[in-house]
């Protein structure tokens, strides 16, 4: 007997078309459904990691009669260039592919932020459905509709919002992902835990080394926890002009230390030194409590996320964190923790806090 699927919508509200995020197993056979018939032609980005599952894709796509194609790209953020997004455009014209037709994004969240990226772009805007094959893809990167590249000057800097038609998470994919990013998804998980839904943090202590495994008991819960927080965030304001900012906890100084290390580190890793960032930098404004800001150090640490970064990269950290999406003029914004699952915003903090703030995670 199959297990059971969980379905969770997302969007339907302030004029978004609602789409569904798929959580169970063997969930592939519900591909071409999504694709639908008004589409001739598929296109199934994946990267070099998962040639054989992209192959087997365009495969079975290809059996019920479309037109499908293979895009392989490199892997990790290798792949969010605007020259690998010039490569997927020039397969998609070749092909003669036309607004009717669907982009398929499978993959880890570098991989469906490309992919979701050139469907946006793609005669301004083409369907895509996102099947992501990480923990990090699943509960964050494939639903919300933020699709983007980086460039030199920074992190995800060209995008555009454009939500997928569908999201479909095949938790069987989680089972050859390295361990290191499995638990670079937790970071993202635990992300959810402190802003919206402190279950999550104490499923996650009940048993540290097993939430850190796709056998652990709590998988499918914690992944389906960290997928509402997201979707409800994202129904109500698509295109962060507000609300959804609190999406970014720990992701200011996280995205200032991913372009620091050349894109080598993962983004769950930055963004777990970058929920430590503000956790202090939340106790130390004087909105966070103790307790709290301590919690993030203990639960981050226990699942073998890092806490620190080197002490000598803060003047380069601030200077690209100024240009963080948040800010605005001038003015740093961070968003911080008022109480567990109160995010709030942190405005043009004391450079004197900002500094002290950094003294407790750089080494
Ligand atoms: N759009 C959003 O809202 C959003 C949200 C969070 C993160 N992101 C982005 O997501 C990216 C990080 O995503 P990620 O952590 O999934 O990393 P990733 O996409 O870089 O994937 C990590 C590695 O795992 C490989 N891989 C993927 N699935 C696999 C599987 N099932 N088995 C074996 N190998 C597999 C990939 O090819 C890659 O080498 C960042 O670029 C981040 O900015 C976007
Ligand atoms: O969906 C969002 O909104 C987020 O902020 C989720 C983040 O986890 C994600 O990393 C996102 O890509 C960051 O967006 P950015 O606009 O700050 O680059
Ligand atoms: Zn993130």
């Amino acid at each position: 007997m199959s297990e059971a699927v969980t379905r969770i919508q997302v969007g339907g509200t302030a004029g978004t078309e609602p789409y569904e995020v798929l959580v169970g197993r063997q969930l592939l056979g519900e591909l071409g459904g999504l694709v639908g018939a008004k589409a001739k032609r598929v296109a199934v980005v994946h990267p070099e990691a998962l040639a054989e599952t992209g192959d087997a894709l365009r495969a079975d796509l290809a059996e019920q009669g479309y037109e499908a194609i293979a895009i392989q790209v490199p892997n990790a953020e290798e792949a969010k260039t605007a020259e690998v997004a010039a490569y997927c455009w020039k397969a998609l014209g070749q092909s003669g592919f036309t607004r009717t037709d669907v982009i398929v994004g499978v993959g880890g969240g570098a991989t469906t932020d490309l992919a979701g990226f050139v469907a946006a772009t793609w005669l301004r805007g083409v369907r895509w459905i996102a099947v992501p094959t990480t923990v990090l893809a699943m509960v964050d990167a494939a639903v919300g509709g933020k699709t983007g590249i980086n460039t030199a000057e920074g992190k995800n800097l060209v995008g555009a919002f454009h939500p997928p038609a569908g999201v479909l998470c095949d938790l069987a994919a989680l089972d050859s992902l390295p361990v290191n990013d499995y638990v670079s998804g937790l970071a993202e998980v635990i992300k959810a835990g402190f802003i919206a839904d402190p279950v999550i943090l104490d499923l996650i202590e009940s048993d540290p080394e097993a939430a850190r495994t796709p056998a652990g008991p709590h998988t499918a819960e914690l992944i389906e926890r960290s997928i509402r927080v997201k979707a409800d965030v994202v129904s109500s304001d698509l295109k962060e002009s507000g609300l959804r900012e609190i999406l970014n906890y720990g992701h200011t100084l996280g995205h200032a230390i991913e372009k620091n290390e050349r894109y080598k580190w993962r983004h769950g890793a930055a963004v777990s030194v970058g929920m430590h960032f503000a956790a202090e930098l939340g106790r130390l404004a004087g909105r966070l409590d103790d307790a709290t800001a301590d919690r993030h150090r203990t639960i981050l640490e226990s699942v073998g996320l890092p806490l620190h970064y080197r002490y000598d990269q803060w003047p380069k950290l601030l200077e690209t964190m100024r240009v963080d999406k948040k800010s605005r003029g001038d003015l740093l914004r961070f968003i911080v923790l008022d109480g567990l699952a109160k995010p709030t915003v942190l405005e043009g903090p004391d450079p004197a806090v900002l500094l002290a703030a950094y003294g407790e995670v750089g080494q």
